[in-house]
């Protein structure tokens, strides 16, 4: 049994020892110091009253209440914008943080009308019918333009043309033909969901297309006489508050005929809810509404029947015990669908609460379903699981899948490439270095009262551990941004803050790297997506943009919901805007942001599945760029921490949506991790790259290193000949040892592991107290992280050990082996300003083969670049020496858009090497390769005993439910 006590007091010791090192050679000044018990004091005091009380109130609620309910959106600290929350977010009465204003450029931008205003309605219909019958009689003049107004205009000549599908459903042929094939199975599947009374979850990746999926369905209801409706009925959409524009105007192209109207502030319609309600429902319109709207509106809605309720972006639904979730659950029809593009995000709860509204009953009880299910999933997923564990998880998690598949929809980029030849994405993950700034002001923080308290126990704050926790993150998330979003709150004390310096970007670690990346970009035309968590970063980097005269647009909580639209399409069809700044809950869910096609995430946030939903903005149906996503974080702080989690949360999803056999590398980190300032270790490496090391991109490691020291970027020929001739033939002998593996593997896959295997049922293990400081499972916010230690020092050992014991079982195949090298040497020098042409190609073999080595070693002084340059040039492979960090060749491993891809490739590596020689960039990481590592081994002894306990589990939800 864990003994809190003593692991308390081992974490103070910690804490003492670390600060008394500190206070003798550290660099942190008075000043930092004075900064932070000044800001310690403040919060103490502010976050008492306020925080800790609605935090307090929430654990002591019976049930799993995770976050901040939904009234406290008049709450003017900006420390929450770094808190994961469920609220709607993103209605315009969030109140912007008060930094220093600094102007906003006008826009002259149109808003988008809604059809609540009758009037306006019945001209807008007018308006399309002359405009349809002008398109009939070859007259029309290029003004409204639709859908069927489009398919007139290519010829066709009856707009009316109707597609049948089987058992009736009509929908029209003007949106049926331009559906694409994956569509169309969509719409089918929610006719045939129809028809058995059911609802469902379109889950397809985001950007393709559940929108025109949705509104092709309804169309084709309305024009289909069936039913107690007697074809389309009254329906309701809830859409977050960003795109229920969008809606409109995807409703007004493919559905003209169809009322959609808009019920919050910002619609046309004037004067009483309850009459536009009224005037909808009579209509069989589309009724558009927010979530704060549900809440706000729910007794006159529920009052009336509906037939069809969807929520859009329904993720926002994930907890069961929000006001929302309770409310919608509350209409009474069998016809609900929720879409969203992130159907699992932190647990299984999660899942459990969107199938209970769209599906109730089918995944049991809440309780049921959490003791059979998700608890022994969970279990399964942690890297110190018992073999038995893991392998009930796995049965379990696919008996779940299996109950879920009929309800749930969902496709990937991945499946649906051939179909909508989407552009490449290229995505990376940027360690920046915190400046000396930052640093000073870290460390100060972390010695300062407030952490000193989290980790001293005989302390005598009183306020909860929760929420002195909350307070400290976010304060170091400040600091990772930029120094004054921490410093701002103690300028009142602190007179020495200078006005002219205030927001520099050459004073924040990630804002220099954003620097230089929209210097490269603006001259290789590039545009770009810059999304942080922080409105009042938001404000520092508009002020950067400013000052530097680049062209932006902006939209946080403040911009009307009315002008969001709007706003987003100015930047799509006009190239002179270079940036496009939004925070990442009012930007980064459900709208198109295809004219970029760069994009920043400049903070992550502790919900990986919205970093990924502000990133899909710009790679979506419509975009015709390559396009490549920078996540940037300070090496070595918490947001490295976050990043890990996301890793692990990333995991779990995908057990469930697309791989049961998925198998999780990292599980946790420590209180004490939280609190510290990670140095390198001795590859020069942050925590987060060792971990995943095999999917470093190297550019140039040790050089970098020195050139920094130096301060100037040596391309010198002669040593880049040298060094790729070197590399070449490295490389070289990588491509015949993975050739060789991959023979082996195919005579007797893994032959050597195997009868080693006995050796992995006992690896070694490291005895350390679990603990459970604050219980996640009913938080949802940071502290999953907290629970073990266990795991994680289970997860190094048990994982180097079979890292190891495979490296020892392929070098004893290897060395029986010869090959052959043949290597030549030359090649471009990067230019300054353009990167080099790649006139040679790599045999595709050759560097797939490249790409599956993952047990590699740090190889000394060789740019990306030229590995792939002197990969191009081997040709006869040799098999002595083994080649390290070539994950970054990947990119060029598929053949399509071949010019264009090399030309793209070649930007990104060339703003690589950019970065690491100039700016703040200590390492990167290829996202997709670490979120995609999945180990593979099953447990076939222990399998039945497993399908055994799924069968029992699947019986008692079905029990449960009755
Ligand atoms: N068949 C199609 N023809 C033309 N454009 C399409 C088609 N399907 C989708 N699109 C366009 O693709 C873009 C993405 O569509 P949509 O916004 O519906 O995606 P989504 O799946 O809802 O994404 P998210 O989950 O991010 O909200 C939109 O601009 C939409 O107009």
């Amino acid at each position: 049994m864990v003994d809190i006590n003593k692991y308390l007091e081992s974490q103070l010791a910690l804490a003492k020892n670390r600060c008394e090192t500190k206070g003798k050679n550290d660099s942190v000044s008075e000043k930092s110091k004075a900064a932070a018990d000044i800001i310690s004091k403040k919060q103490s005091k502010l976050k008492h009253g306020k925080q800790s009380k609605e935090i307090s109130k929430e654990s002591s609620e019976p049930t799993t209440s995770r976050t901040r309910t939904t009234t406290s959106s008049t709450d003017k600290d900006s420390d929450f914008e770094y808190l994961p929350s469920e609220e709607e977010g993103d209605e315009e009465h969030l109140i912007s943080v008060s930094l220093p204003s600094t102007s906003r450029s006008k826009q002259n931008i149109k808003k988008i009308l809604d059809d609540g205003d009758t009037t306006a309605y019945n001209e807008r219909i007018e308006l399309w019918k002359k405009n349809l019958a002008d398109a009939l009689a070859s007259n029309h003049d290029g003004g409204m333009m639709t859908a069927d107004i489009q398919f007139v205009l290519e010829g066709n000549k009856d707009p009316e043309e109707i597609h049948e599908l089987q058992n009736g459903l009509k929908i029209p042929n003007y949106i049926w033909k331009q559906l694409y094939k994956f569509q169309k199975v969509g719409v089918k599947w929610l006719w045939e969901l129809h028809q058995v009374e059911s609802g469902g979850l379109l889950g397809d990746e985001m950007g393709l297309g559940k929108t025109i999926q949705i509104i092709a369905f309804l169309a084709g209801l309305s024009k289909t006489d069936v039913g107690a409706w007697a074809g389309l009925g009254p329906s309701i959409i809830v859409a977050p508050a960003t795109v229920i524009y969008q809606w409109v105007s995807h409703f007004h192209y493919w559905c003209p005929h169809l009322r959609v109207a808009v019920l919050h502030h910002t619609g046309t319609h004037a004067g009483n809810h309850n009459q536009l309600i009224r005037d909808l429902h009579s209509a069989h319109g589309i009724l558009l509404i927010t979530y704060a709207g549900i809440v706000k509106y729910t007794k006159d809605l529920t009052a009336r029947k509906w037939h069809y309720i969807v929520l859009d972006e329904g993720h926002k639904i994930r907890n069961p015990d929000t006001q929302v979730s309770k409310l919608v659950k509350k209409f009474q029809t069998p016809h609900k669908i929720l879409i969203t593009g992130s159907p699992m995000q932190n647990s299984l709860q999660e899942l459990w609460s969107l199938f209970d509204f769209m599906r109730p009953g089918l995944l049991g009880t809440y309780a049921a379903f959490m003791d059979h299910f998700a608890v022994p999933i969970t279990q399964g997923g942690y890297a110190n699981a018992t073999e038995y564990q893991e392998a009930t998880a796995l049965e379990i998690a696919k008996a779940l899948k299996l109950i879920i598949t009929p309800y749930m929809l969902r496709r990937t980029k991945a499946e649906v490439q051939d179909h909508i030849k989407l552009p490449e994405k290229n995505e990376q993950v940027l360690f920046c270095a915190l400046t000396q700034e930052q640093k000073d002001l870290y460390m100060g923080y972390l010695t300062g009262t407030t952490v000193r308290s989290i980790l001293d126990k005989e302390n005598k704050f009183g306020n909860p551990l929760r929420a002195r926790i909350l307070v400290a993150l976010c304060t170091l998330r400040k600091i990772c941004n930029h120094p004054d979003l921490y410093l701002y709150e103690a300028q009142e004390d602190c007179e020495n803050i200078d006005e002219e310096q205030f927001g520099n970007y050459k004073r924040s670690g990630k804002m220099l790297v954003v620097n230089s990346l929209l210097r490269i970009w603006q001259k290789q035309g590039h545009r770009a997506l810059i999304f942080s968590q922080s409105r009042g970063m938001l404000c520092l980097l508009e002020q950067y943009l400013q000052v530097q005269g680049y062209k932006y647009l902006k939209m946080d909580g403040t911009v009307s919901v009315g002008q969001r639209q709007s706003m987003i399409k100015t930047f799509n069809e006009n190239s002179e805007y270079l940036v496009f700044l939004a925070t990442t809950r009012v930007g980064g869910l459900g709208v198109n942001l295809t004219g970029a096609d760069r994009v920043i995430v400049y903070d992550p946030d502790w919900n990986p599945a919205t970093d990924d939903q502000a990133k899909e903005r710009a790679w979506r149906i419509g975009q015709q760029r390559n396009v490549t996503v920078y996540r940037l974080l300070s090496a070595g702080t918490i947001e490295e921490k976050i990043y890990q989690r996301q890793i692990f949360k990333h995991f779990l999803s995908n057990k469930i949506l697309v791989d049961p056999n998925q198998k999780n590398v990292l599980t946790t980190s420590t209180l004490q991790g939280l609190f510290t300032l990670e140095e390198l270790n001795c590859d020069g490496d942050t925590e987060t790259a060792s971990l995943f090391k095999h999917t470093k991109i190297n550019i140039d490691d040790t050089k970098s290193k020195k050139k920094s020291e130096d301060k100037e970027i040596s391309y010198s020929k002669k040593k880049k000949i040298e060094a790729m001739k070197r590399m070449a033939k490295e490389i070289s002998k990588k491509i015949s040892k993975a050739k060789n593996e991959k023979l082996e593997e195919e005579r007797d896959p893994r032959e050597e592991y195997k009868k080693k295997r006995e050796l992995l049922l006992n690896p070694p293990k490291v005895e350390v107290p679990e603990i459970n400081l604050v219980d996640d499972q009913v938080t949802n916010i940071p502290f999953e992280n907290i629970l073990s230690e266990l795991d994680i020092v289970n997860l190094h050992a048990k994982k180097d050990y079979e890292e190891n014991l495979i490296k020892n079982a392929l070098k004893s195949q290897e060395n029986n082996k010869e090959e052959k090298s043949e290597v030549s040497d030359g090649g471009n020098d990067v230019d300054e300003q353009k990167p080099p042409e790649i006139e040679e190609k790599v045999s595709q073999e050759q560097v797939k083969e490249q790409t599956l080595d993952t047990s590699s070693k740090l190889h000394d002084g060789v740019t990306d670049i030229e590995v792939k340059k002197s990969l191009k040039r081997s040709h006869s492979p040799s098999p002595e020496v083994e080649v390290e960090n070539l994950v970054a060749i990947k990119k060029v491993k598929k053949k399509k858009h071949k010019r264009d891809r090399e030309k793209e490739t070649n930007d990104d590596d060339y703003v690589l090497s950019k970065l690491f020689a100039k700016a703040n960039v200590k390492s990167a990481l290829q996202h997709d390769v670490v979120v995609g590592l999945a180990e593979k081994e099953k447990r076939h002894r222990i399998k039945q005993e497993a399908v055994k306990k799924a069968k029992d589990a699947v019986r008692a939800i079905r029990f449960s439910s009755k």
